[in-house]
């Protein structure tokens, strides 16, 4: 392949904060979906933006598993269901309430699902960069969801991640054979309104941390 290098110096400051703005405005989506159909265009560019993510050793690991049959949809709300009331009682009695109250899916809201899995043995048992850390490709496939999710704000789309379910569940649903990971199981439809703030934040489960607080210097723990 014939070696190109393009410009790679900052952005105009419209495109910037364009960025931004979508990594600022982000959100978790469980009850704004809106019935309209996803159409096959946009779908498509949403899976593009996924599959131009960092891999490791450019292993692209990821397959996308479309999902728009309401059967299918029941069964993984179902699976959500068993999951979420087995978190329920993991909680203590004082956040078990609250718990019980959030919404915490919009499987059957949205009108696409998304199951986005990670072949294990895609590029042979040690690829380049997995040699001494084999989650590696576990990673890759995150970041695909990411440039997903950020995509999908700049069309207009929702996004919200379900991972109270089993992988047993969902392996048993989409028969995922064993070398083939669940990783993220995504909610996706056209939304009109988004929380300017976490959803959880608004409802009083957890706050954003300061960032300084969070900043080391040299050495964990660090300040
Ligand atoms: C790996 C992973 C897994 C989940 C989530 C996220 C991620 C990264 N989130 C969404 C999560 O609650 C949300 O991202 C945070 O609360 C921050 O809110 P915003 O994403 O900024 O809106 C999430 N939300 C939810 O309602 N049910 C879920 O099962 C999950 N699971």
């Amino acid at each position: 392949m014939t070696d190109t290098l393009a410009p790679a110096g900052p952005f105009s400051a419209p495109e910037r904060d364009a960025v931004y703005r979508a990594i600022k405005t982000r959100r978790d989506v469980r009850s704004q979906f809106l019935p309209d159909p996803v159409s096959d265009d946009v779908l498509r560019r949403l899976l593009t933006a996924a599959h131009h993510a960092p891999s490791v050793g450019l292993m692209q690991p990821w397959n996308f598993v479309v999902i728009r049959d309401p059967s299918v949809k029941a069964q993984v709300a179902q699976a959500f269901s068993r999951a979420n009331e087995e978190a329920a009682a993991m909680f203590p009695a004082e956040r078990r309430a609250l718990y019980s109250s959030l919404k915490l899916q919009g499987i059957e809201q949205a009108p696409v699902n998304l199951l986005i899995t990670c072949d294990r043995t895609r590029d042979g048992a040690t690829g380049l960069g997995r040699t001494h850390a084999p989650d590696m490709d576990l990673h890759s496939t995150v970041c695909a969801v990411q440039n997903l999710w950020l995509a999908a704000r700049a069309e207009g789309v929702g996004v919200g991640w379900v991972s109270i379910v089993t992988d047993a569940d969902l392996r048993g649903i989409f028969g995922l054979p064993d070398h083939v990971v669940p990783v993220a199981y995504l909610c996706i439809g056209h939304v009109a309104e988004l929380h300017t703030e976490p959803e959880l934040q608004v409802k009083g489960w957890a706050n954003r941390l300061p960032l300084d607080d969070l900043i080391f210097t040299d050495r964990w723990g660090q300040h």
